[in-house]
């Protein structure tokens, strides 16, 4: 049996959309009278009855688009204010080629490579153990950022100019920035294994605040991919301490790097 929705819908023209905006104009060529209660429901008038719980959940989606298209607006309109590194023309543009080196400190294949070697030279059980981890992390976060990228497709902002050292094909997207990833879970991974004097772990912590904000003021990011990003690195590391790599739960690893 149909719905009374669906069959309201069908009586207004075969609209499927349940958004108010355009109900109100499938409802001018509805035969249904203008004071009647299901005309008082689709024009958003309140009746003296309580509104039926499928009537309410037509009006969320609406309320949640405009919610997060001004949130996206309100996204764009400050990155771009905040690009002010965006080209060597723009307001803080000297100040550019520091921000690229601080990007650098952020980059995969610096962490990458640097774990890698690290392995490579390590004699002791409990540090081949931590970096294998780390270079694990440094995997995933790589793929994780490169699925949600080629996922969401978000193009980088307009004023971005794409001189970045060494990308791959998904770094033409922007959400969610990899550096942020990065720099969240490196720094949490850190704080975890590494006995760090305090004034080195606030260090650590800065220097995540630093790649942040250097990703919108060289204008490769929008404000919300960074958040995403920190977020995402974040989590990782959970992911990252649930799956820990040791000699009993991966032998074979770890004989691959004993000397
Ligand atoms: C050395 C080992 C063990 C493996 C190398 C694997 C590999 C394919 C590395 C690629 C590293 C790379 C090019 C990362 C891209 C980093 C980057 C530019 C991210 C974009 O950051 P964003 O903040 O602008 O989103």
């Amino acid at each position: 049996m149909p719905s009374p929705r669906s069959s309201r819908e069908r009586r207004a023209g075969g609209s499927s959309s349940g958004r108010p905006e355009f109900l109100s104009l499938v409802s001018q060529r509805s035969p249904i009278p203008p004071d009647s209660p299901s005309r008082r429901k689709e024009s958003g008038i309140s009746a003296a009855a309580p509104m039926p719980e499928e009537d309410c959940m037509k009006l969320n989606p609406s309320f949640l688009g405009i919610a997060l298209s001004s949130l996206l607006a309100i996204d764009l309109w400050a990155s771009k204010r905040l690009g002010v590194c965006a080209g060597e023309g723009s307001t803080w543009g000297s100040a550019r080629p520091l921000m690229k080196v601080i990007e650098i400190s952020g980059h995969g294949i610096p962490w990458l490579l640097g774990t890698f070697y690290g392995l490579c030279q390590s004699d002791s059980s409990a540090a081949r153990e931590v970096l294998l981890n780390l270079l694990f992390a440094l995997l995933l976060d790589l793929v994780m950022v490169a699925v949600v990228k080629g996922i969401v497709k978000r193009p980088r902002p307009t004023h971005n100019k794409m001189d970045m050292f060494v990308t791959i094909s998904v770094d033409k997207y922007s959400f969610p920035s990899g550096h942020a990833t990065r720099a969240a879970l490196v720094c949490r991974f850190v704080l975890r294994h590494l006995v760090l004097a305090i004034p080195l772990r606030v260090l650590m912590v800065l220097w995540v605040l630093i790649v942040s904000v250097s990703r919108v003021m060289l204008g490769r990011h929008n404000m919300t991919d960074v958040l995403f990003g920190l977020l995402l690195g974040y989590m990782l590391y959970s992911v990252v301490e649930y799956c820990w790599l040791s000699p009993l739960s991966a032998p074979a690893l770890f004989a691959l790097w004993s000397h």
